[in-house]
Order: structure tokens, then C-alpha cells, then sequence
């Protein structure tokens, strides 16, 4: 399988503050890979280094088999797209002017700029002044930049943070049909749901270091006690322990036709990662 992203005992020092310390994972070709952790992790620090915007201390971070410090070259560039804070549009400009200036930039023809409005839900606003959107607009506008050219890999820094949940699932409808055409995406994000619904991997990072690497269906299993919840006729809501004594509880209310339905007590990405570090997703 293809590796997009290769990153080696990766370290970054503010000072002798450690940012990242020994962080080691693979992205592969199509995939959607998600990296997630609580404010001040070094998420953004990771992703800046990937995309040759900052150094790393020591170790090795590889694109495309480049080192990243490599990246800032131009034929490199039109291979990634890139979404934080401060992807920057014009304010003084509307949205339709800030994407074909892009596109003039990358020689991406014009029309493409109606697909990617309709694929972040933008494309009765483009007219609108950057300057005149709301947050959520804003960072609509600032993810069609992102995918404007068609890029073989994608970063995204919190994509949905600003947007409301019709937005947000409009979006995950339009990063799946990229990655069916094969883009990679590195996304980082709060939000368990989105983990779950777009990522194939999830890394848990926590104080500078990968604490758990794994598709997230997995996870869950390996954190599951195995035990089940069910729900009897009569209004009560058990919870079964997993092996022989629940299997036997379970056959008995079963027999007697007492169970409405029957839950795994599997554990969400959210619940593991608070009970490994200790703190909430904030
Ligand atoms: N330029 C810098 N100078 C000094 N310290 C920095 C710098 N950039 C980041 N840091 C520190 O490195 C740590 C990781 O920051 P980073 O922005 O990567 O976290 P994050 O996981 O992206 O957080 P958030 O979810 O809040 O965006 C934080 O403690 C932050 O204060």
C-alpha cells in the first residue's frame, strides 16, 4: 500500500517546551486518517511540519516520500491543500473572486469553482464579500479553497468547528467523494462523531505522544468490558456482564420473553480517550 504521510520518532521544541516528542505513524494512499486530541496536543504543530511550514526539532517527516522541509517548492504545493485558521482569503474580495484568483494561481479552469461551491453549500453566497460571511460561510469558503485544485492530499485543521450539523454532514458527504477518487486526508478534529463517521484510522495524541493508533471500530472493541445492555418489558434496563453468568441471565429473560432489545456496551472513541488521558475532548 501506498504511504502518503511518513513520519518517523518526530520531535518539536518551543523553547524546552516539548510540543511533539517520539511521534511515529503512516498515512496511506486514500485513506482518511484522523488525529485527535485535547487543546494544546500539538495537532497543528504536526500538521504545520507536514506542510514544511515549520521545522521539526529532530526525527523524520516524510510527503510523498519528500522531506517536508522540501514542501514550500512549488510542484509540491499543487499536490496538497491545506485548512487552518489562517488559510487566508481577502477579505475585500467576494468568494467567487478569492476562488479564481486561486484558481489563475494553481491554472485550475474557472468552472471548477461551481463544484466546489456546491460542495461546501456556498453557492448562492458567492457573490458575498469574504469579509460580510459568517464564521461558518467563512470556513466554508476557506475548505472549496482548500480542494479548489484537486489536491492528492488534504489537511484539514478542525473543518467543521464553525459549522452547524446539516453543513457539517453536507461536508462529510463531499470529503467521502474525495477520498472515493482516491485523495488522502489527514484531519484533525474534536468531535468524536466526525471521527467516527469519516475516519478510517484515528491516532489519540496526548502530551506530545501517540497514545493509541487504531481503525476506530477496533478500538472500541479492545476498550469493550463485553458486557450488553438490555431492556426488559417491564421498563427495567439491565446491564449484563460479558462471559457465561450474563450469557445465562441474558437466555433466562430471553425464555421468558421478557427483552425488548439488546445494546453492546462498547465504549465511544470519546469515552476511551478520556479514560486513557484523563480529560475531555475540549
Ligand atoms: N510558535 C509557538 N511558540 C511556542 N509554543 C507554541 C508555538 N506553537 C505552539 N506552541 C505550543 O505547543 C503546544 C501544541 O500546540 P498546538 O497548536 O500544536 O496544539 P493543538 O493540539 O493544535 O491545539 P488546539 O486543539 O487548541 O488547536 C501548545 O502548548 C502550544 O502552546
Amino acid at each position: 500500500m501506498e504511504q502518503i504521510i511518513k513520519v518517523k520518532s518526530l520531535a518539536k521544541f518551543f523553547g524546552n517546551y516539548p510540543a511533539l516528542e517520539d511521534v511515529h505513524f503512516e498515512v496511506n494512499k486514500g485513506e482518511t486518517f484522523g488525529f485527535l486530541g485535547p487543546s494544546g496536543s500539538g495537532k497543528t504543530t504536526t500538521i504545520k511540519i507536514l506542510t514544511g511550514q515549520l521545522l521539526a526539532t529532530s526525527g523524520d517527516a516524510f510527503v510523498f516520500n519528500q522531506p517536508t522541509a522540501s514542501l514550500n517548492k512549488a510542484k509540491y504545493r499543487r499536490k496538497f491543500g491545506v485548512l487552518t485558521d489562517n488559510s487566508g482569503l481577502y477579505d475585500r474580495l467576494t468568494i467567487y473572486d478569492n476562488l479564481k484568483l486561486f484558481c489563475d494561481l494553481y491554472d485550475v479552469p474557472a468552472k471548477r469553482i461551481n463544484n466546489v461551491l456546491e460542495m461546501v453549500n456556498l453557492e448562492n453566497e458567492q457573490k458575498k464579500m469574504v469579509s460580510k460571511l459568517s464564521k461558518g460561510m467563512k470556513q466554508r469558503a476557506q475548505l472549496a479553497r482548500a480542494f479548489l485544485h484537486e489536491p492528492e492530499l488534504l489537511f484539514l485543521d478542525e473543518p467543521t468547528s464553525a459549522l452547524d450539523p446539516a453543513n457539517s454532514k453536507h461536508i462529510y458527504d463531499g470529503l467521502r467523494e474525495l477520498t472515493k477518487g482516491g485523495t488522502t486526508i489527514f484531519l484533525t478534529t474534536h468531535d468524536m462523531h466526525e471521527a467516527e463517521t469519516l475516519c478510517d484510522r484515528v491516532a489519540f495524541l496526548h502530551k506530545g505522544k501517540i497514545q493509541l493508533l487504531d481503525e476506530p471500530k477496533k478500538l472500541r472493541r479492545q476498550f469493550s468490558d463485553s458486557s450488553l445492555q438490555v431492556l426488559l418489558k417491564d421498563g427495567r434496563e439491565l446491564l449484563l456482564p460479558g462471559g457465561p453468568n450474563g450469557a445465562k441471565a441474558l437466555y433466562e429473560h430471553m425464555q421468558a420473553d421478557k427483552v425488548v432489545s439488546i445494546h453492546s456496551n462498547e465504549p465511544t472513541l470519546g469515552d476511551i480517550f478520556v479514560g486513557i488521558t484523563g480529560r475531555e475532548l475540549v
